[in-house]
């Protein structure tokens, strides 16, 4: 079955190695056994930090949680010093990899043609990019999902003139509201989204889904409902108890979805 809704996490660079475990073996048994994740309605997934990949895949072995990489080089192999390329990220089961998440962006200086290029390297290696765009100030929904829908066509571009097709995630993070207390609005947010889902799901060669990320936690998605296609979690998937609430939220989501079929 499609999968209706989109839940991922971002550990970014906050856990340590053993801590990542320990959250990892927490979170596999909530996975295993909820009911949300028993029809493969839901698709997750989570991004540790690299070094915790290996034993992030053994411990969501057998769930439906899926694991990638909050970032790549967009070459496959060679004399690139510090980096993680695609090909091993797929070789190693690998399914997602994040892409020009804003703090990228902002602290090591990722343009829109590495974003472009590491996109095409992800698409090239069967990984599904997770695609970060969004506006760096606040500004109008409207102005919002242009500068989103530029972002967007900027990553995938090159690619789509590469014939290269695969599913993509378009993650909406208004910059403004990564890291702050409380997410944007839930009515701007379900603005933006679906003015997304509109301008950039349909036509293309594989799926694409667009999400929402900034500040999002327990009681988001019963406010948003429909009007996004799930979430993209940083701090507030930390609590396990936080992501079984999600996942609950989840359940009523679809039950609706199924009532309204
Ligand atoms: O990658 C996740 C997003 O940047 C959101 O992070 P946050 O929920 O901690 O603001």
């Amino acid at each position: 079955m499609k999968p209706q809704l989109t839940l991922g996490v971002s550990l970014k660079m906050y856990f340590g190695y053993q801590q990542t475990l320990e959250w990892s073996r927490q979170i596999a048994e909530i996975v295993g056994h909820h009911p949300a994740t028993q029809q493969g309605q839901v698709e997750l997934f989570v991004f540790p930090s690299l070094p915790a990949i290996a034993p992030t895949l053994e411990a969501f072995r057998g769930t439906v949680m899926k694991v990638g990489a909050q970032n790549m080089f967009w070459e496959d192999a060679g004399a690139y010093t510090g980096e993680v390329s695609g090909a091993m990220l797929h070789e190693m089961g690998c399914g997602y990899v994040e892409i020009g998440h804003a703090e990228r962006r902002r602290y090591f200086a990722e343009t829109d043609k590495q974003i472009a290029d590491k996109t095409t390297a992800a698409l090239r290696n069967q990984l599904i990019p997770v695609i970060c765009i969004g506006e760096a100030e606040r500004c109008s929904a409207a102005q919002a999902i242009e500068q989103a829908v530029e972002q967007a066509h900027q990553a995938l571009g090159p690619a789509e003139k590469q014939g290269l097709s695969g599913d993509a995630i378009l993650a909406y993070e208004p910059q403004w509201a990564i890291g702050a207390k409380e997410p944007a609005s839930a009515d701007f947010i379900g603005e933006v989204c679906q003015g997304l889902a509109q301008r950039l799901v349909g036509g293309a060669s594989g799926e694409r889904r667009v999400i929402y990320g900034g500040s999002a936690g327990p009681g988001l998605l019963s406010q948003l409902g429909s009007r996004t296609g799930g979430l993209f979690l940083g701090r507030f998937s930390h609590q396990p108890a936080a992501y079984k609430a999600i996942l609950d939220e989840a359940l009523i989501f679809l039950n609706n979805q199924a009532d309204r079929s």
